[in-house]
């Protein structure tokens, strides 16, 4: 608005200039000179939207108000957008609260892009409130737009009945439109309850085509609805129907819906027919189906013929041929991304001599701390090994450069031979440089790498009967690959899984419960200052005692969708630090009330054999840092609380703790204690489960202090004690407001 008056203005000037013998008066002058600044402002943040740098767009906004300059609603609307585009929720709020501060109104288009950037970072409650309650408050009109941005954030956050009844309240408004009804249709594609939700999505179909409301987009979601509940024949009638001309999404849908169900000649002919370049997720499925089938001729001539080279069908295509027993050159099917993968193998084959296990782990361990790489070491790495036992069967979903694999292939080694590891991997480039480090470090005969996706190596039931489960691929999918991989469990079978508080994995968390024995281990992230994990250590439970999975809380899933949005972007967008801590702080908390209410986070150290366990009183000294939430170095004097065969837990009293490391000599002498309590541990032939205490009777995160080697322990202190300081002198994380981080993150840019 304040822009179109300032154009007014404007016009208004030249106007009176023109007709005063074309000479520019000085105020006709100043508006041209705003309306300017003003345009090039709104355009320069706009370019911003493409890579959802929203830092920047804040930035600019700031740096207009130092320099004077005039902002107006559009700029500011341009700004949201790009919060939007980059799911800063957060920073779109901060937009309208500086608006508000200029004196300006938002207006239906501003609510709409805060809502979508709510919806983007999952934050449906308040995309919901904003899109049309605030709009309500302000005395606006939602109009159908609004209905379609607060159904989009409830569909994505799989809230189908909440986009159900909002579909009805557009439609009691006559604000209904393609846009409402393909969002009611997606979120029914994408719920839970899909199988039952395909025949609602049909009815809404016909519905949006009787009010002449269906388009093709409309078309699409009710096809990826009959192709999520695995409809396929239902999908190819609705495509054949004719009420709408299909596009290369519509194809994919019902080419991937038949490949779903293995019809791979049906699936390509529908392909072959569409005329624009099909999806490549449609492709995927069909050369998948391929390889089901045993038919990796057609799947490498379809992949060889459509230009796929370098996409994400190569790994499928790999897959396709190594399922049926052939080994194709993976270099072949590998994209130009890996870059560093290939550096790693370079660095280790120039550094650790060849057939020495040992000496490819440390070269890994060792470029990893200049280049950081998602491995299981440290602690993690401790956990991993002590849940083996000799002759172990390892299935490992996940296997990235093969670091957890050759660590579970040399700890088979110590415990007298035998066993056999077996990893999966989808990225062809890291499964080559997996290969050929595991050459290098002579495991070969040991460890055995697979290209493709885990799900379908798990539905190729060529894995064998695992007597150990390692999950470090995708948390969203460890419950549903777990599911499938039941059947083939050995007796006694173990599951491990990784990165279940960071990034998360509550849909597993949701699903083990009341199936598994469940042992939660609280581990510091490898190479992530500050940042704990949790590892999983799971065994089934008989079947008389086992309960079937139930429904996971909806919080759950819409923690997960989260997560796997996150993963997705830092794939190929830059994520920033405040995001995930943000994510981090809301998954935390519902993960360790889920936790602790079933008992699984008192850690159970998995090392056993503890020799002579002091008895339960026994003063020990101790020193840790905890690399949780509250950063603080501790050295301390604590009590045995419990000892047993396989545990000895202390308590200790931190605030006492970390009074003691103020200065450099204090933690040196800290740090000698450390590793007095580490011998001590040692000495006992067992493991210390450190606890502190923050508030009397509160137990919090565990460290697992004879873990870590007296390198690794000095840096950890040292590092934590720098932390400490700096959060005491400069009020720590925990109080900052709302926006701080983004404020940091504006700065920085
Ligand atoms: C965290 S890394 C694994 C790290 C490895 N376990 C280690 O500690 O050395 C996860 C790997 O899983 C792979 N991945 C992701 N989804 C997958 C899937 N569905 N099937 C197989 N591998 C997958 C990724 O390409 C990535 O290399």
């Amino acid at each position: 608005m304040a822009l179109r008056a300032a154009l007014a203005r404007f016009s208004a000037a030249k106007k009176r200039g023109t007709r005063a013998g074309g000479g520019r008066c000085e105020d006709g002058f100043r508006q041209e000179t705003v309306a300017s600044n003003l345009q090039r402002l709104t355009a320069a943040i706009k370019r911003q939207k493409q890579k959802g740098a929203w830092p920047k767009a804040l930035a600019l906004l700031s740096a207009a108000a130092r320099k004077g300059e005039e902002r107006d609603l559009v700029a500011f609307t341009a700004a949201a957008d790009v919060c939007a585009r980059g799911s800063a929720w957060k920073a779109a709020l901060a937009v309208l609260k500086e608006l508000r501060s200029e004196g300006l109104a938002p207006d239906l288009v501003l609510w709409c892009a805060l809502g979508s950037a709510c919806s983007a970072a999952a934050q449906w409650r308040r995309a919901l409130h904003l899109s049309l309650q605030a709009v309500r408050e302000e005395c606006l009109a939602p109009n159908a737009f609004s209905f379609g941005s607060a159904m989009s954030a409830c569909s994505r956050a799989s809230q189908w009945d909440k986009v159900l009844s909002l579909l009805e309240e557009a439609q009691s408004l006559g604000l209904a439109n393609s846009f409402t009804f393909s969002s009611a249709i997606t979120a029914l594609a994408n719920s839970a309850d899909s199988e039952s939700g395909w025949g609602r999505a049909l009815c809404l179909w016909e519905e949006a085509q009787n009010a002449e409301m269906g388009n093709v987009v409309t078309f699409n979601a009710t096809l990826t609805a009959l192709e999520r509940a695995s409809q396929w024949h239902r999908a190819c009638e609705l495509l054949d129907s004719g009420g709408i001309r299909p596009d290369e999404v519509s194809y994919s849908s019902v080419a991937t819906a038949c490949a779903r169900w293995h019809l791979w000649e049906r699936s390509l002919a529908l392909l072959s027919s569409c005329l624009v370049r099909p999806t490549l997720g449609g492709q995927s499925c069909l050369v998948r189906a391929m390889g089901h089938a045993r038919a990796w001729e057609q799947a490498l001539h379809h992949w060889n013929s459509n230009g796929l080279r370098g996409s994400e069908v190569s790994a499928s295509t790999a897959w396709a041929l190594e399922v049926a027993g052939l080994t194709p050159e993976l270099r072949t099917f590998a994209s130009s991304s890996g870059r560093k993968e290939l550096t790693l193998l370079d660095f280790v084959q120039r550094r650790a001599p060849r057939g020495q296990l040992h000496a490819v782990l440390n070269e890994v361990r060792h470029f990893a701390r200049k280049e950081w790489l998602k491995l299981a070491a440290g602690a993690k790495a401790s956990v991993l090994r002590a849940v083996l036992r000799p002759g172990d069967a390892v299935l490992e979903l996940g296997c990235f450069v093969g670091f957890s694999a050759l660590l579970a292939a040399q700890r088979l080694r110590q415990l007298g031979g035998g066993g056999k590891v077996v990893s999966c991997e989808l990225n062809p480039v890291s499964a080559m440089v997996a290969r050929a480090l595991i050459a290098w470090a002579g495991a070969d005969d040991e460890v055995e790498v697979r290209v493709g996706l885990a799900s379908d190596w798990i539905a190729s039931g060529q894995l064998g009967r695992p007597d150990v489960v390692i999950l470090d691929h995708r948390g969203s999918r460890y419950h549903e690959d777990l599911n499938a991989l039941e059947p083939h469990l050995g007796k006694g079978a173990r599951v491990l899984a990784d990165n279940v508080l960071s990034p998360g994995a509550p849909l597993f968390l949701s699903f083990v419960d009341g199936r598994y024995d469940v042992t939660v281990h609280e581990v510091p992230e490898f190479r992530r200052k500050g940042r704990l994990d949790w590892m999983l250590l799971c065994a089934p439970l008989h079947r008389h005692a086992r309960q079937s999975a139930a429904p996971a809380p909806p919080e759950f899933r819409e923690l997960s969708a989260e997560v796997d949005r996150l993963c997705w972007r830092s794939s190929s967008a830059k994520v920033y630090g405040g995001d995930w801590q943000e994510l981090q702080e809301q998954l935390e908390p519902v993960l360790r009330r889920f936790a602790d209410a079933r008992g699984w986070t008192s850690a159970l150290s998995p090392r056993t054999n503890i020799r002579s366990p002091p008895s339960p009183g026994t003063r020990l000294w101790l020193q840790f840092s905890i690399v949780g939430r509250c950063k603080v170095s501790i050295a301390a004097e604590a009590t045995c609380v419990e000892a047993r065969p396989t545990l000895i837990r202390v308590a200790a009293a931190a605030a006492n703790g970390a009074a003691h490391v103020r200065t450099e000599s204090q933690a040196s002498h800290a740090l000698q204690q450390l590793e007095d309590a580490r011998g001590a541990a040692q000495g006992a032939g067992g493991v210390l489960v450190l606890q502190y205490v923050t508030r009397p009777g509160r137990h919090e995160a565990m460290g697992q202090a004879s873990y870590l080697a007296p390198a690794r322990l000095k840096r950890n202190l040292e590092e934590s004690w720098i932390s400490a300081w700096a959060s005491r002198n400069h009020g720590g994380a925990g109080s900052s407001d709302l926006l701080d981080s983004e404020r940091t993150a504006v700065e920085d840019s």
